[in-house]
């Protein structure tokens, strides 16, 4: 998206009806927060964040624990009733001396009353935000990220706030992660440059200001953030001191490096670090630069070759693709988009099917030889009575230029059983496996639909479900994220052991793996759902042998990922319950590879040597009842379920039990969720503030224990 044009730019439009948007100092001020909810609490934090005075006038009942929490540790004042017209008037230390209420923030569930406050603030002329009556505040709260001296805040003015939270945690998972750190950096240098030219000249200013400027500009976020430490900033701020320009950036992380460091400079830049970069180092480093420039090249030309097969592929030219038909398939032929196709069906009296690529809105009926391909719905497999020629037609110009053309016969046709499916597999002479392309996706569906089907025998009319519609929603987890990535692990959970209880994601991603590591753990029913060719089956974990067994299969997929496969080690129940996922996550690392759990939990929970037990209670038992909560043990790992509205409670009862303060702890946001989780790891003792902080919400699971560390 574009960026506005400047503030200061003549053209640029004025839109009125904003907010003015301030970074607001409370430093030193007084606030007076009335009300002791969970508003009062969030906004009590950012008051305390920002260095203000608080006192908060509230009945002691039912208040929120974080108010409580903040109460007891003397960080606020409370007057223990409702708001009295007087509290206007307080003095922060009431001394004549301190400061008079500065600003009011009304966060109580009365609004008549929330709504006298308010008027009464205004007639006071003290700023004031009511959490009930937008027209009544002076200003707005914005969803919020803090770290460091970085703040991040959205605004959608009043519009919806909860969507201005999203699109907050979307600015901040985006994000560089090196950024607060960044930030931290110039901070430093920024002031120590003003204490070094402190002048107020417009020639010093303009001086100053254009070296941050340059700073800031052309050293990249990684490389600012690299110099976050004394020694580095020292040297920066000798360099301004000596009236030479911005220092040439370093380079950070070799490996890492992006292309947008300045290279020319670099290869210049000898001169200006000698001391904390010697001779060697620079060469390797110029080495390394080589290394990846060569790298990139080779890349590119690998893309050029693939993508120049994979548009050979799309564009029908597939003199170089060879299709195996499978003794289901009666017939496997190529539709041109936009020219219309006669297709002979029912040449054997069994053909009583046909299967048009993925997408087609199925207008034509069983007796007009016309089908109407819509490739923005869904698969068809439609039911022919009729027999005989038929014409296909392309409605959508936007269709990839070819769809396969599968007719089946009925009573062999796998779709609605159980069966090892049937598969249309591309396999390229010349360049090897063909990556996932658009038309792959759609056999992928013939692959995946009959393993996820319905046993017939117990779900009567199953069969016909599937043959009339898709499933609903079910074209969405066909999508290409799923697909195994070259060079990638995945630790898939095969799950209680029957292939329908596989999730679409290991479904999805043993079908596309160039290579699957199992052991015999795992059914025969589950192994037969994988392409034969490409499975291996390590040797049975048996007592004593199950550590060779496991660096057996260790090498094995470290192998195959130094030949560049995509790997999927398939394993019993779930990788980070009792299946060694996490040693498994940590030995990839160390060989320079990424695994990825397909797993219930982000945290091994049973990680060897961290947790040897496993224990799930529920936060809030019948009408709102703690659990008992069971005696601390150093390798278990406990969950509580629905736990966020009663944390700190619950902490002070875990204390009690001997949990100790620094026990590393997680609260996970939609624990049963991927999209929109949020994990926010602390110890017993900042777990609270720190979710207050990060804007974690229900429903949510605390995880306590040393397993929560185990990856970090
Ligand atoms: C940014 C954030 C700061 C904070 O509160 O900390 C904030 N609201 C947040 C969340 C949130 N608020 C509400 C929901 C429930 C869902 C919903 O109703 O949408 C959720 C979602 C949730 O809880 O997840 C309900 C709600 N909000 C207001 C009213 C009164 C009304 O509109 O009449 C009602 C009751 C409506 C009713 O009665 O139906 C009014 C305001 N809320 C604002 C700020 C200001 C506008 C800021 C902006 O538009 O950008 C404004 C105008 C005044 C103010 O509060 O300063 C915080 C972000 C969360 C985060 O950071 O994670
Ligand atoms: N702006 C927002 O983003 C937002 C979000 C959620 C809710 N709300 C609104 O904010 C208000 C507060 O929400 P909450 O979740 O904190 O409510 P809550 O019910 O948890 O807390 C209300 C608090 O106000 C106290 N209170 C009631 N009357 C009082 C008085 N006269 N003097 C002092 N204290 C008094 C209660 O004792 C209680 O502690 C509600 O009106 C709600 O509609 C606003």
């Amino acid at each position: 998206m574009k960026i506005n044009q400047p503030a200061h730019s003549v053209s640029r439009p004025i839109l009125g009806n904003g907010s003015f948007l301030l970074a607001y100092q409370l430093k030193g001020k007084h606030v007076l927060v009335i009300g002791g909810g969970r508003e009062a609490a969030i906004r009590t934090f950012f008051a305390l964040d920002a260095s203000a005075n608080v006192t908060v006038v509230a009945p002691p009942e039912n208040r929120h624990p974080a108010v409580e929490q903040r109460i007891n540790s003397g960080l606020v004042r409370v007057l223990d009733r409702k708001f009295q017209e007087e509290d206007l008037e307080l003095r922060w230390n009431d001394s004549t001396e301190g400061h008079a209420v500065d600003m009011v923030l009304c966060t109580i569930d009365d609004h008549q009353e929330s709504r006298k406050i308010a008027l009464l603030a205004r007639a006071k002329r003290i700023p004031v935000n009511c959490a009930d009556i937008p027209e009544l505040c002076d200003f707005y709260f914005m969803a919020q990220y803090r770290n460091e001296e970085l703040q991040i805040a959205v605004s959608t003015n009043g519009g919806g706030p909860r969507l201005g939270a999203r699109i907050r945690n979307a600015i901040v998972e985006n994000m560089n992660p090196a950024t607060p750190k960044a930030v931290s950096a110039v901070a430093k240098i920024r002031s120590g440059i003003r204490e070094i030219s402190s002048g107020k000249s417009s020639e010093e200013i303009k001086k100053r200001m254009g070296w941050v400027s340059r700073f800031c500009d052309t050293w990249s976020i990684e490389q600012l953030a690299s110099a976050n430490d004394s020694d580095k900033i020292e040297k920066i701020l000798r360099e301004f001191e000596s009236g030479r320009d911005v220092p040439s950036p370093p380079v950070v992380n070799t490996k890492v490096a992006r292309l947008n460091t300045n290279l020319p400079v670099f290869l210049t830049s000898y001169w200006w670090c000698p001391s904390s970069m010697g001779y060697f180092a620079w060469i390797q480093t110029v080495f390394s630069y080589s290394y990846m420039i060569v790298m990139q090249l080779i890349y590119l030309f690998y893309i050029h070759f693939k993508l120049l097969f994979v548009i050979k592929g799309n564009l029908g030219e597939r003199k170089n693709v060879k299709i195996k038909e499978q003794e289901d398939k009666r017939t496997v032929d190529t539709f041109e988009s936009g020219t219309p196709k006669k297709v002979k069906v029912g040449e054997s009296s069994k053909t009583s099917s046909i299967e048009v690529g993925r997408n087609i809105s199925s207008t034509g009926t069983e007796t007009l030889p016309e089908i109407n391909v819509d490739r923005s719905t869904s698969p068809i497999k439609k039911e022919l009575n009729t027999q005989g020629t038929f014409t296909l037609v392309s409605t959508n110009e936007q269709a990839s230029n070819s769809e396969t053309i599968n007719t089946l016969d009925k009573q062999t046709s796998p779709v609605g059983r159980h069966s090892k499916g049937i598969s249309t597999e591309m396999v390229d002479k010349d360049v090897g496996t063909l990556p996932p392309t658009p038309i792959e996706k759609s056999t992928l569906t013939d692959q995946i639909a009959p393993c996820i089907s319905i046993d017939q025998s117990t779900s009567p009319g199953a069969e016909q479900l599937m043959d009339e519609a898709p499933i609903p929603g079910f074209d969405n987890f066909l999508s290409t994220r799923y697909f195994a990535q070259p060079g990638m692990i995945y630790l898939v959970g095969a799950g209680p052991g029957r292939p329908e209880l596989l999730t679409i994601e290991a479904l999805m991603l043993i079908k596309t793996a160039d290579y699957v590591v199992s052991d015999r753990l795992i059914p025969q029913e589950v192994l037969d759902v994988i392409d034969a060719e490409k499975l291996e089956l390590s040797s049975f974990k048996v007592g004593g042998a199950s550590d060779k067994a496991q660096d057996e299969s260790n090498q094995k997929c470290l192998d195959a990922l130094k030949e560049g496969k995509s790997v999927v080690r398939l394993k019993t129940g779930d990788p980070f319950v009792y299946g060694r996922g996490g040693e498994e996550i940590l030995y990839f690392r160390e060989h320079g590879f990424v695994a990825k759990p397909i797993s219930a939990s982000n945290i091994p929970v049973t990680h060897r040597g961290v947790a040897d037990q496993v224990l799930i209670l529920t936060g809030r038992g019948q009408k709102g009842a703690f659990p008992s909560i069971p005696e601390f043990v150093e390798t278990r790992t406990t969950i509580f379920l629905m736990a966020l509205a009663r944390i700190q409670p619950l902490i002070e009862l875990l204390y009690v039990q001997g949990y100790p303060e620094h026990l590393p702890c997680a609260i996970i946001e939609k624990g049963a969720w991927v999209v929109g989780q949020k994990v926010c790891k602390g110890t017993l003792s900042t777990i609270n503030e720190l979710q207050i902080a990060q804007g974690i919400d229900n429903p949510a699971m605390f995880v306590v224990g040393n397993a929560v560390v185990a990856l970090d």
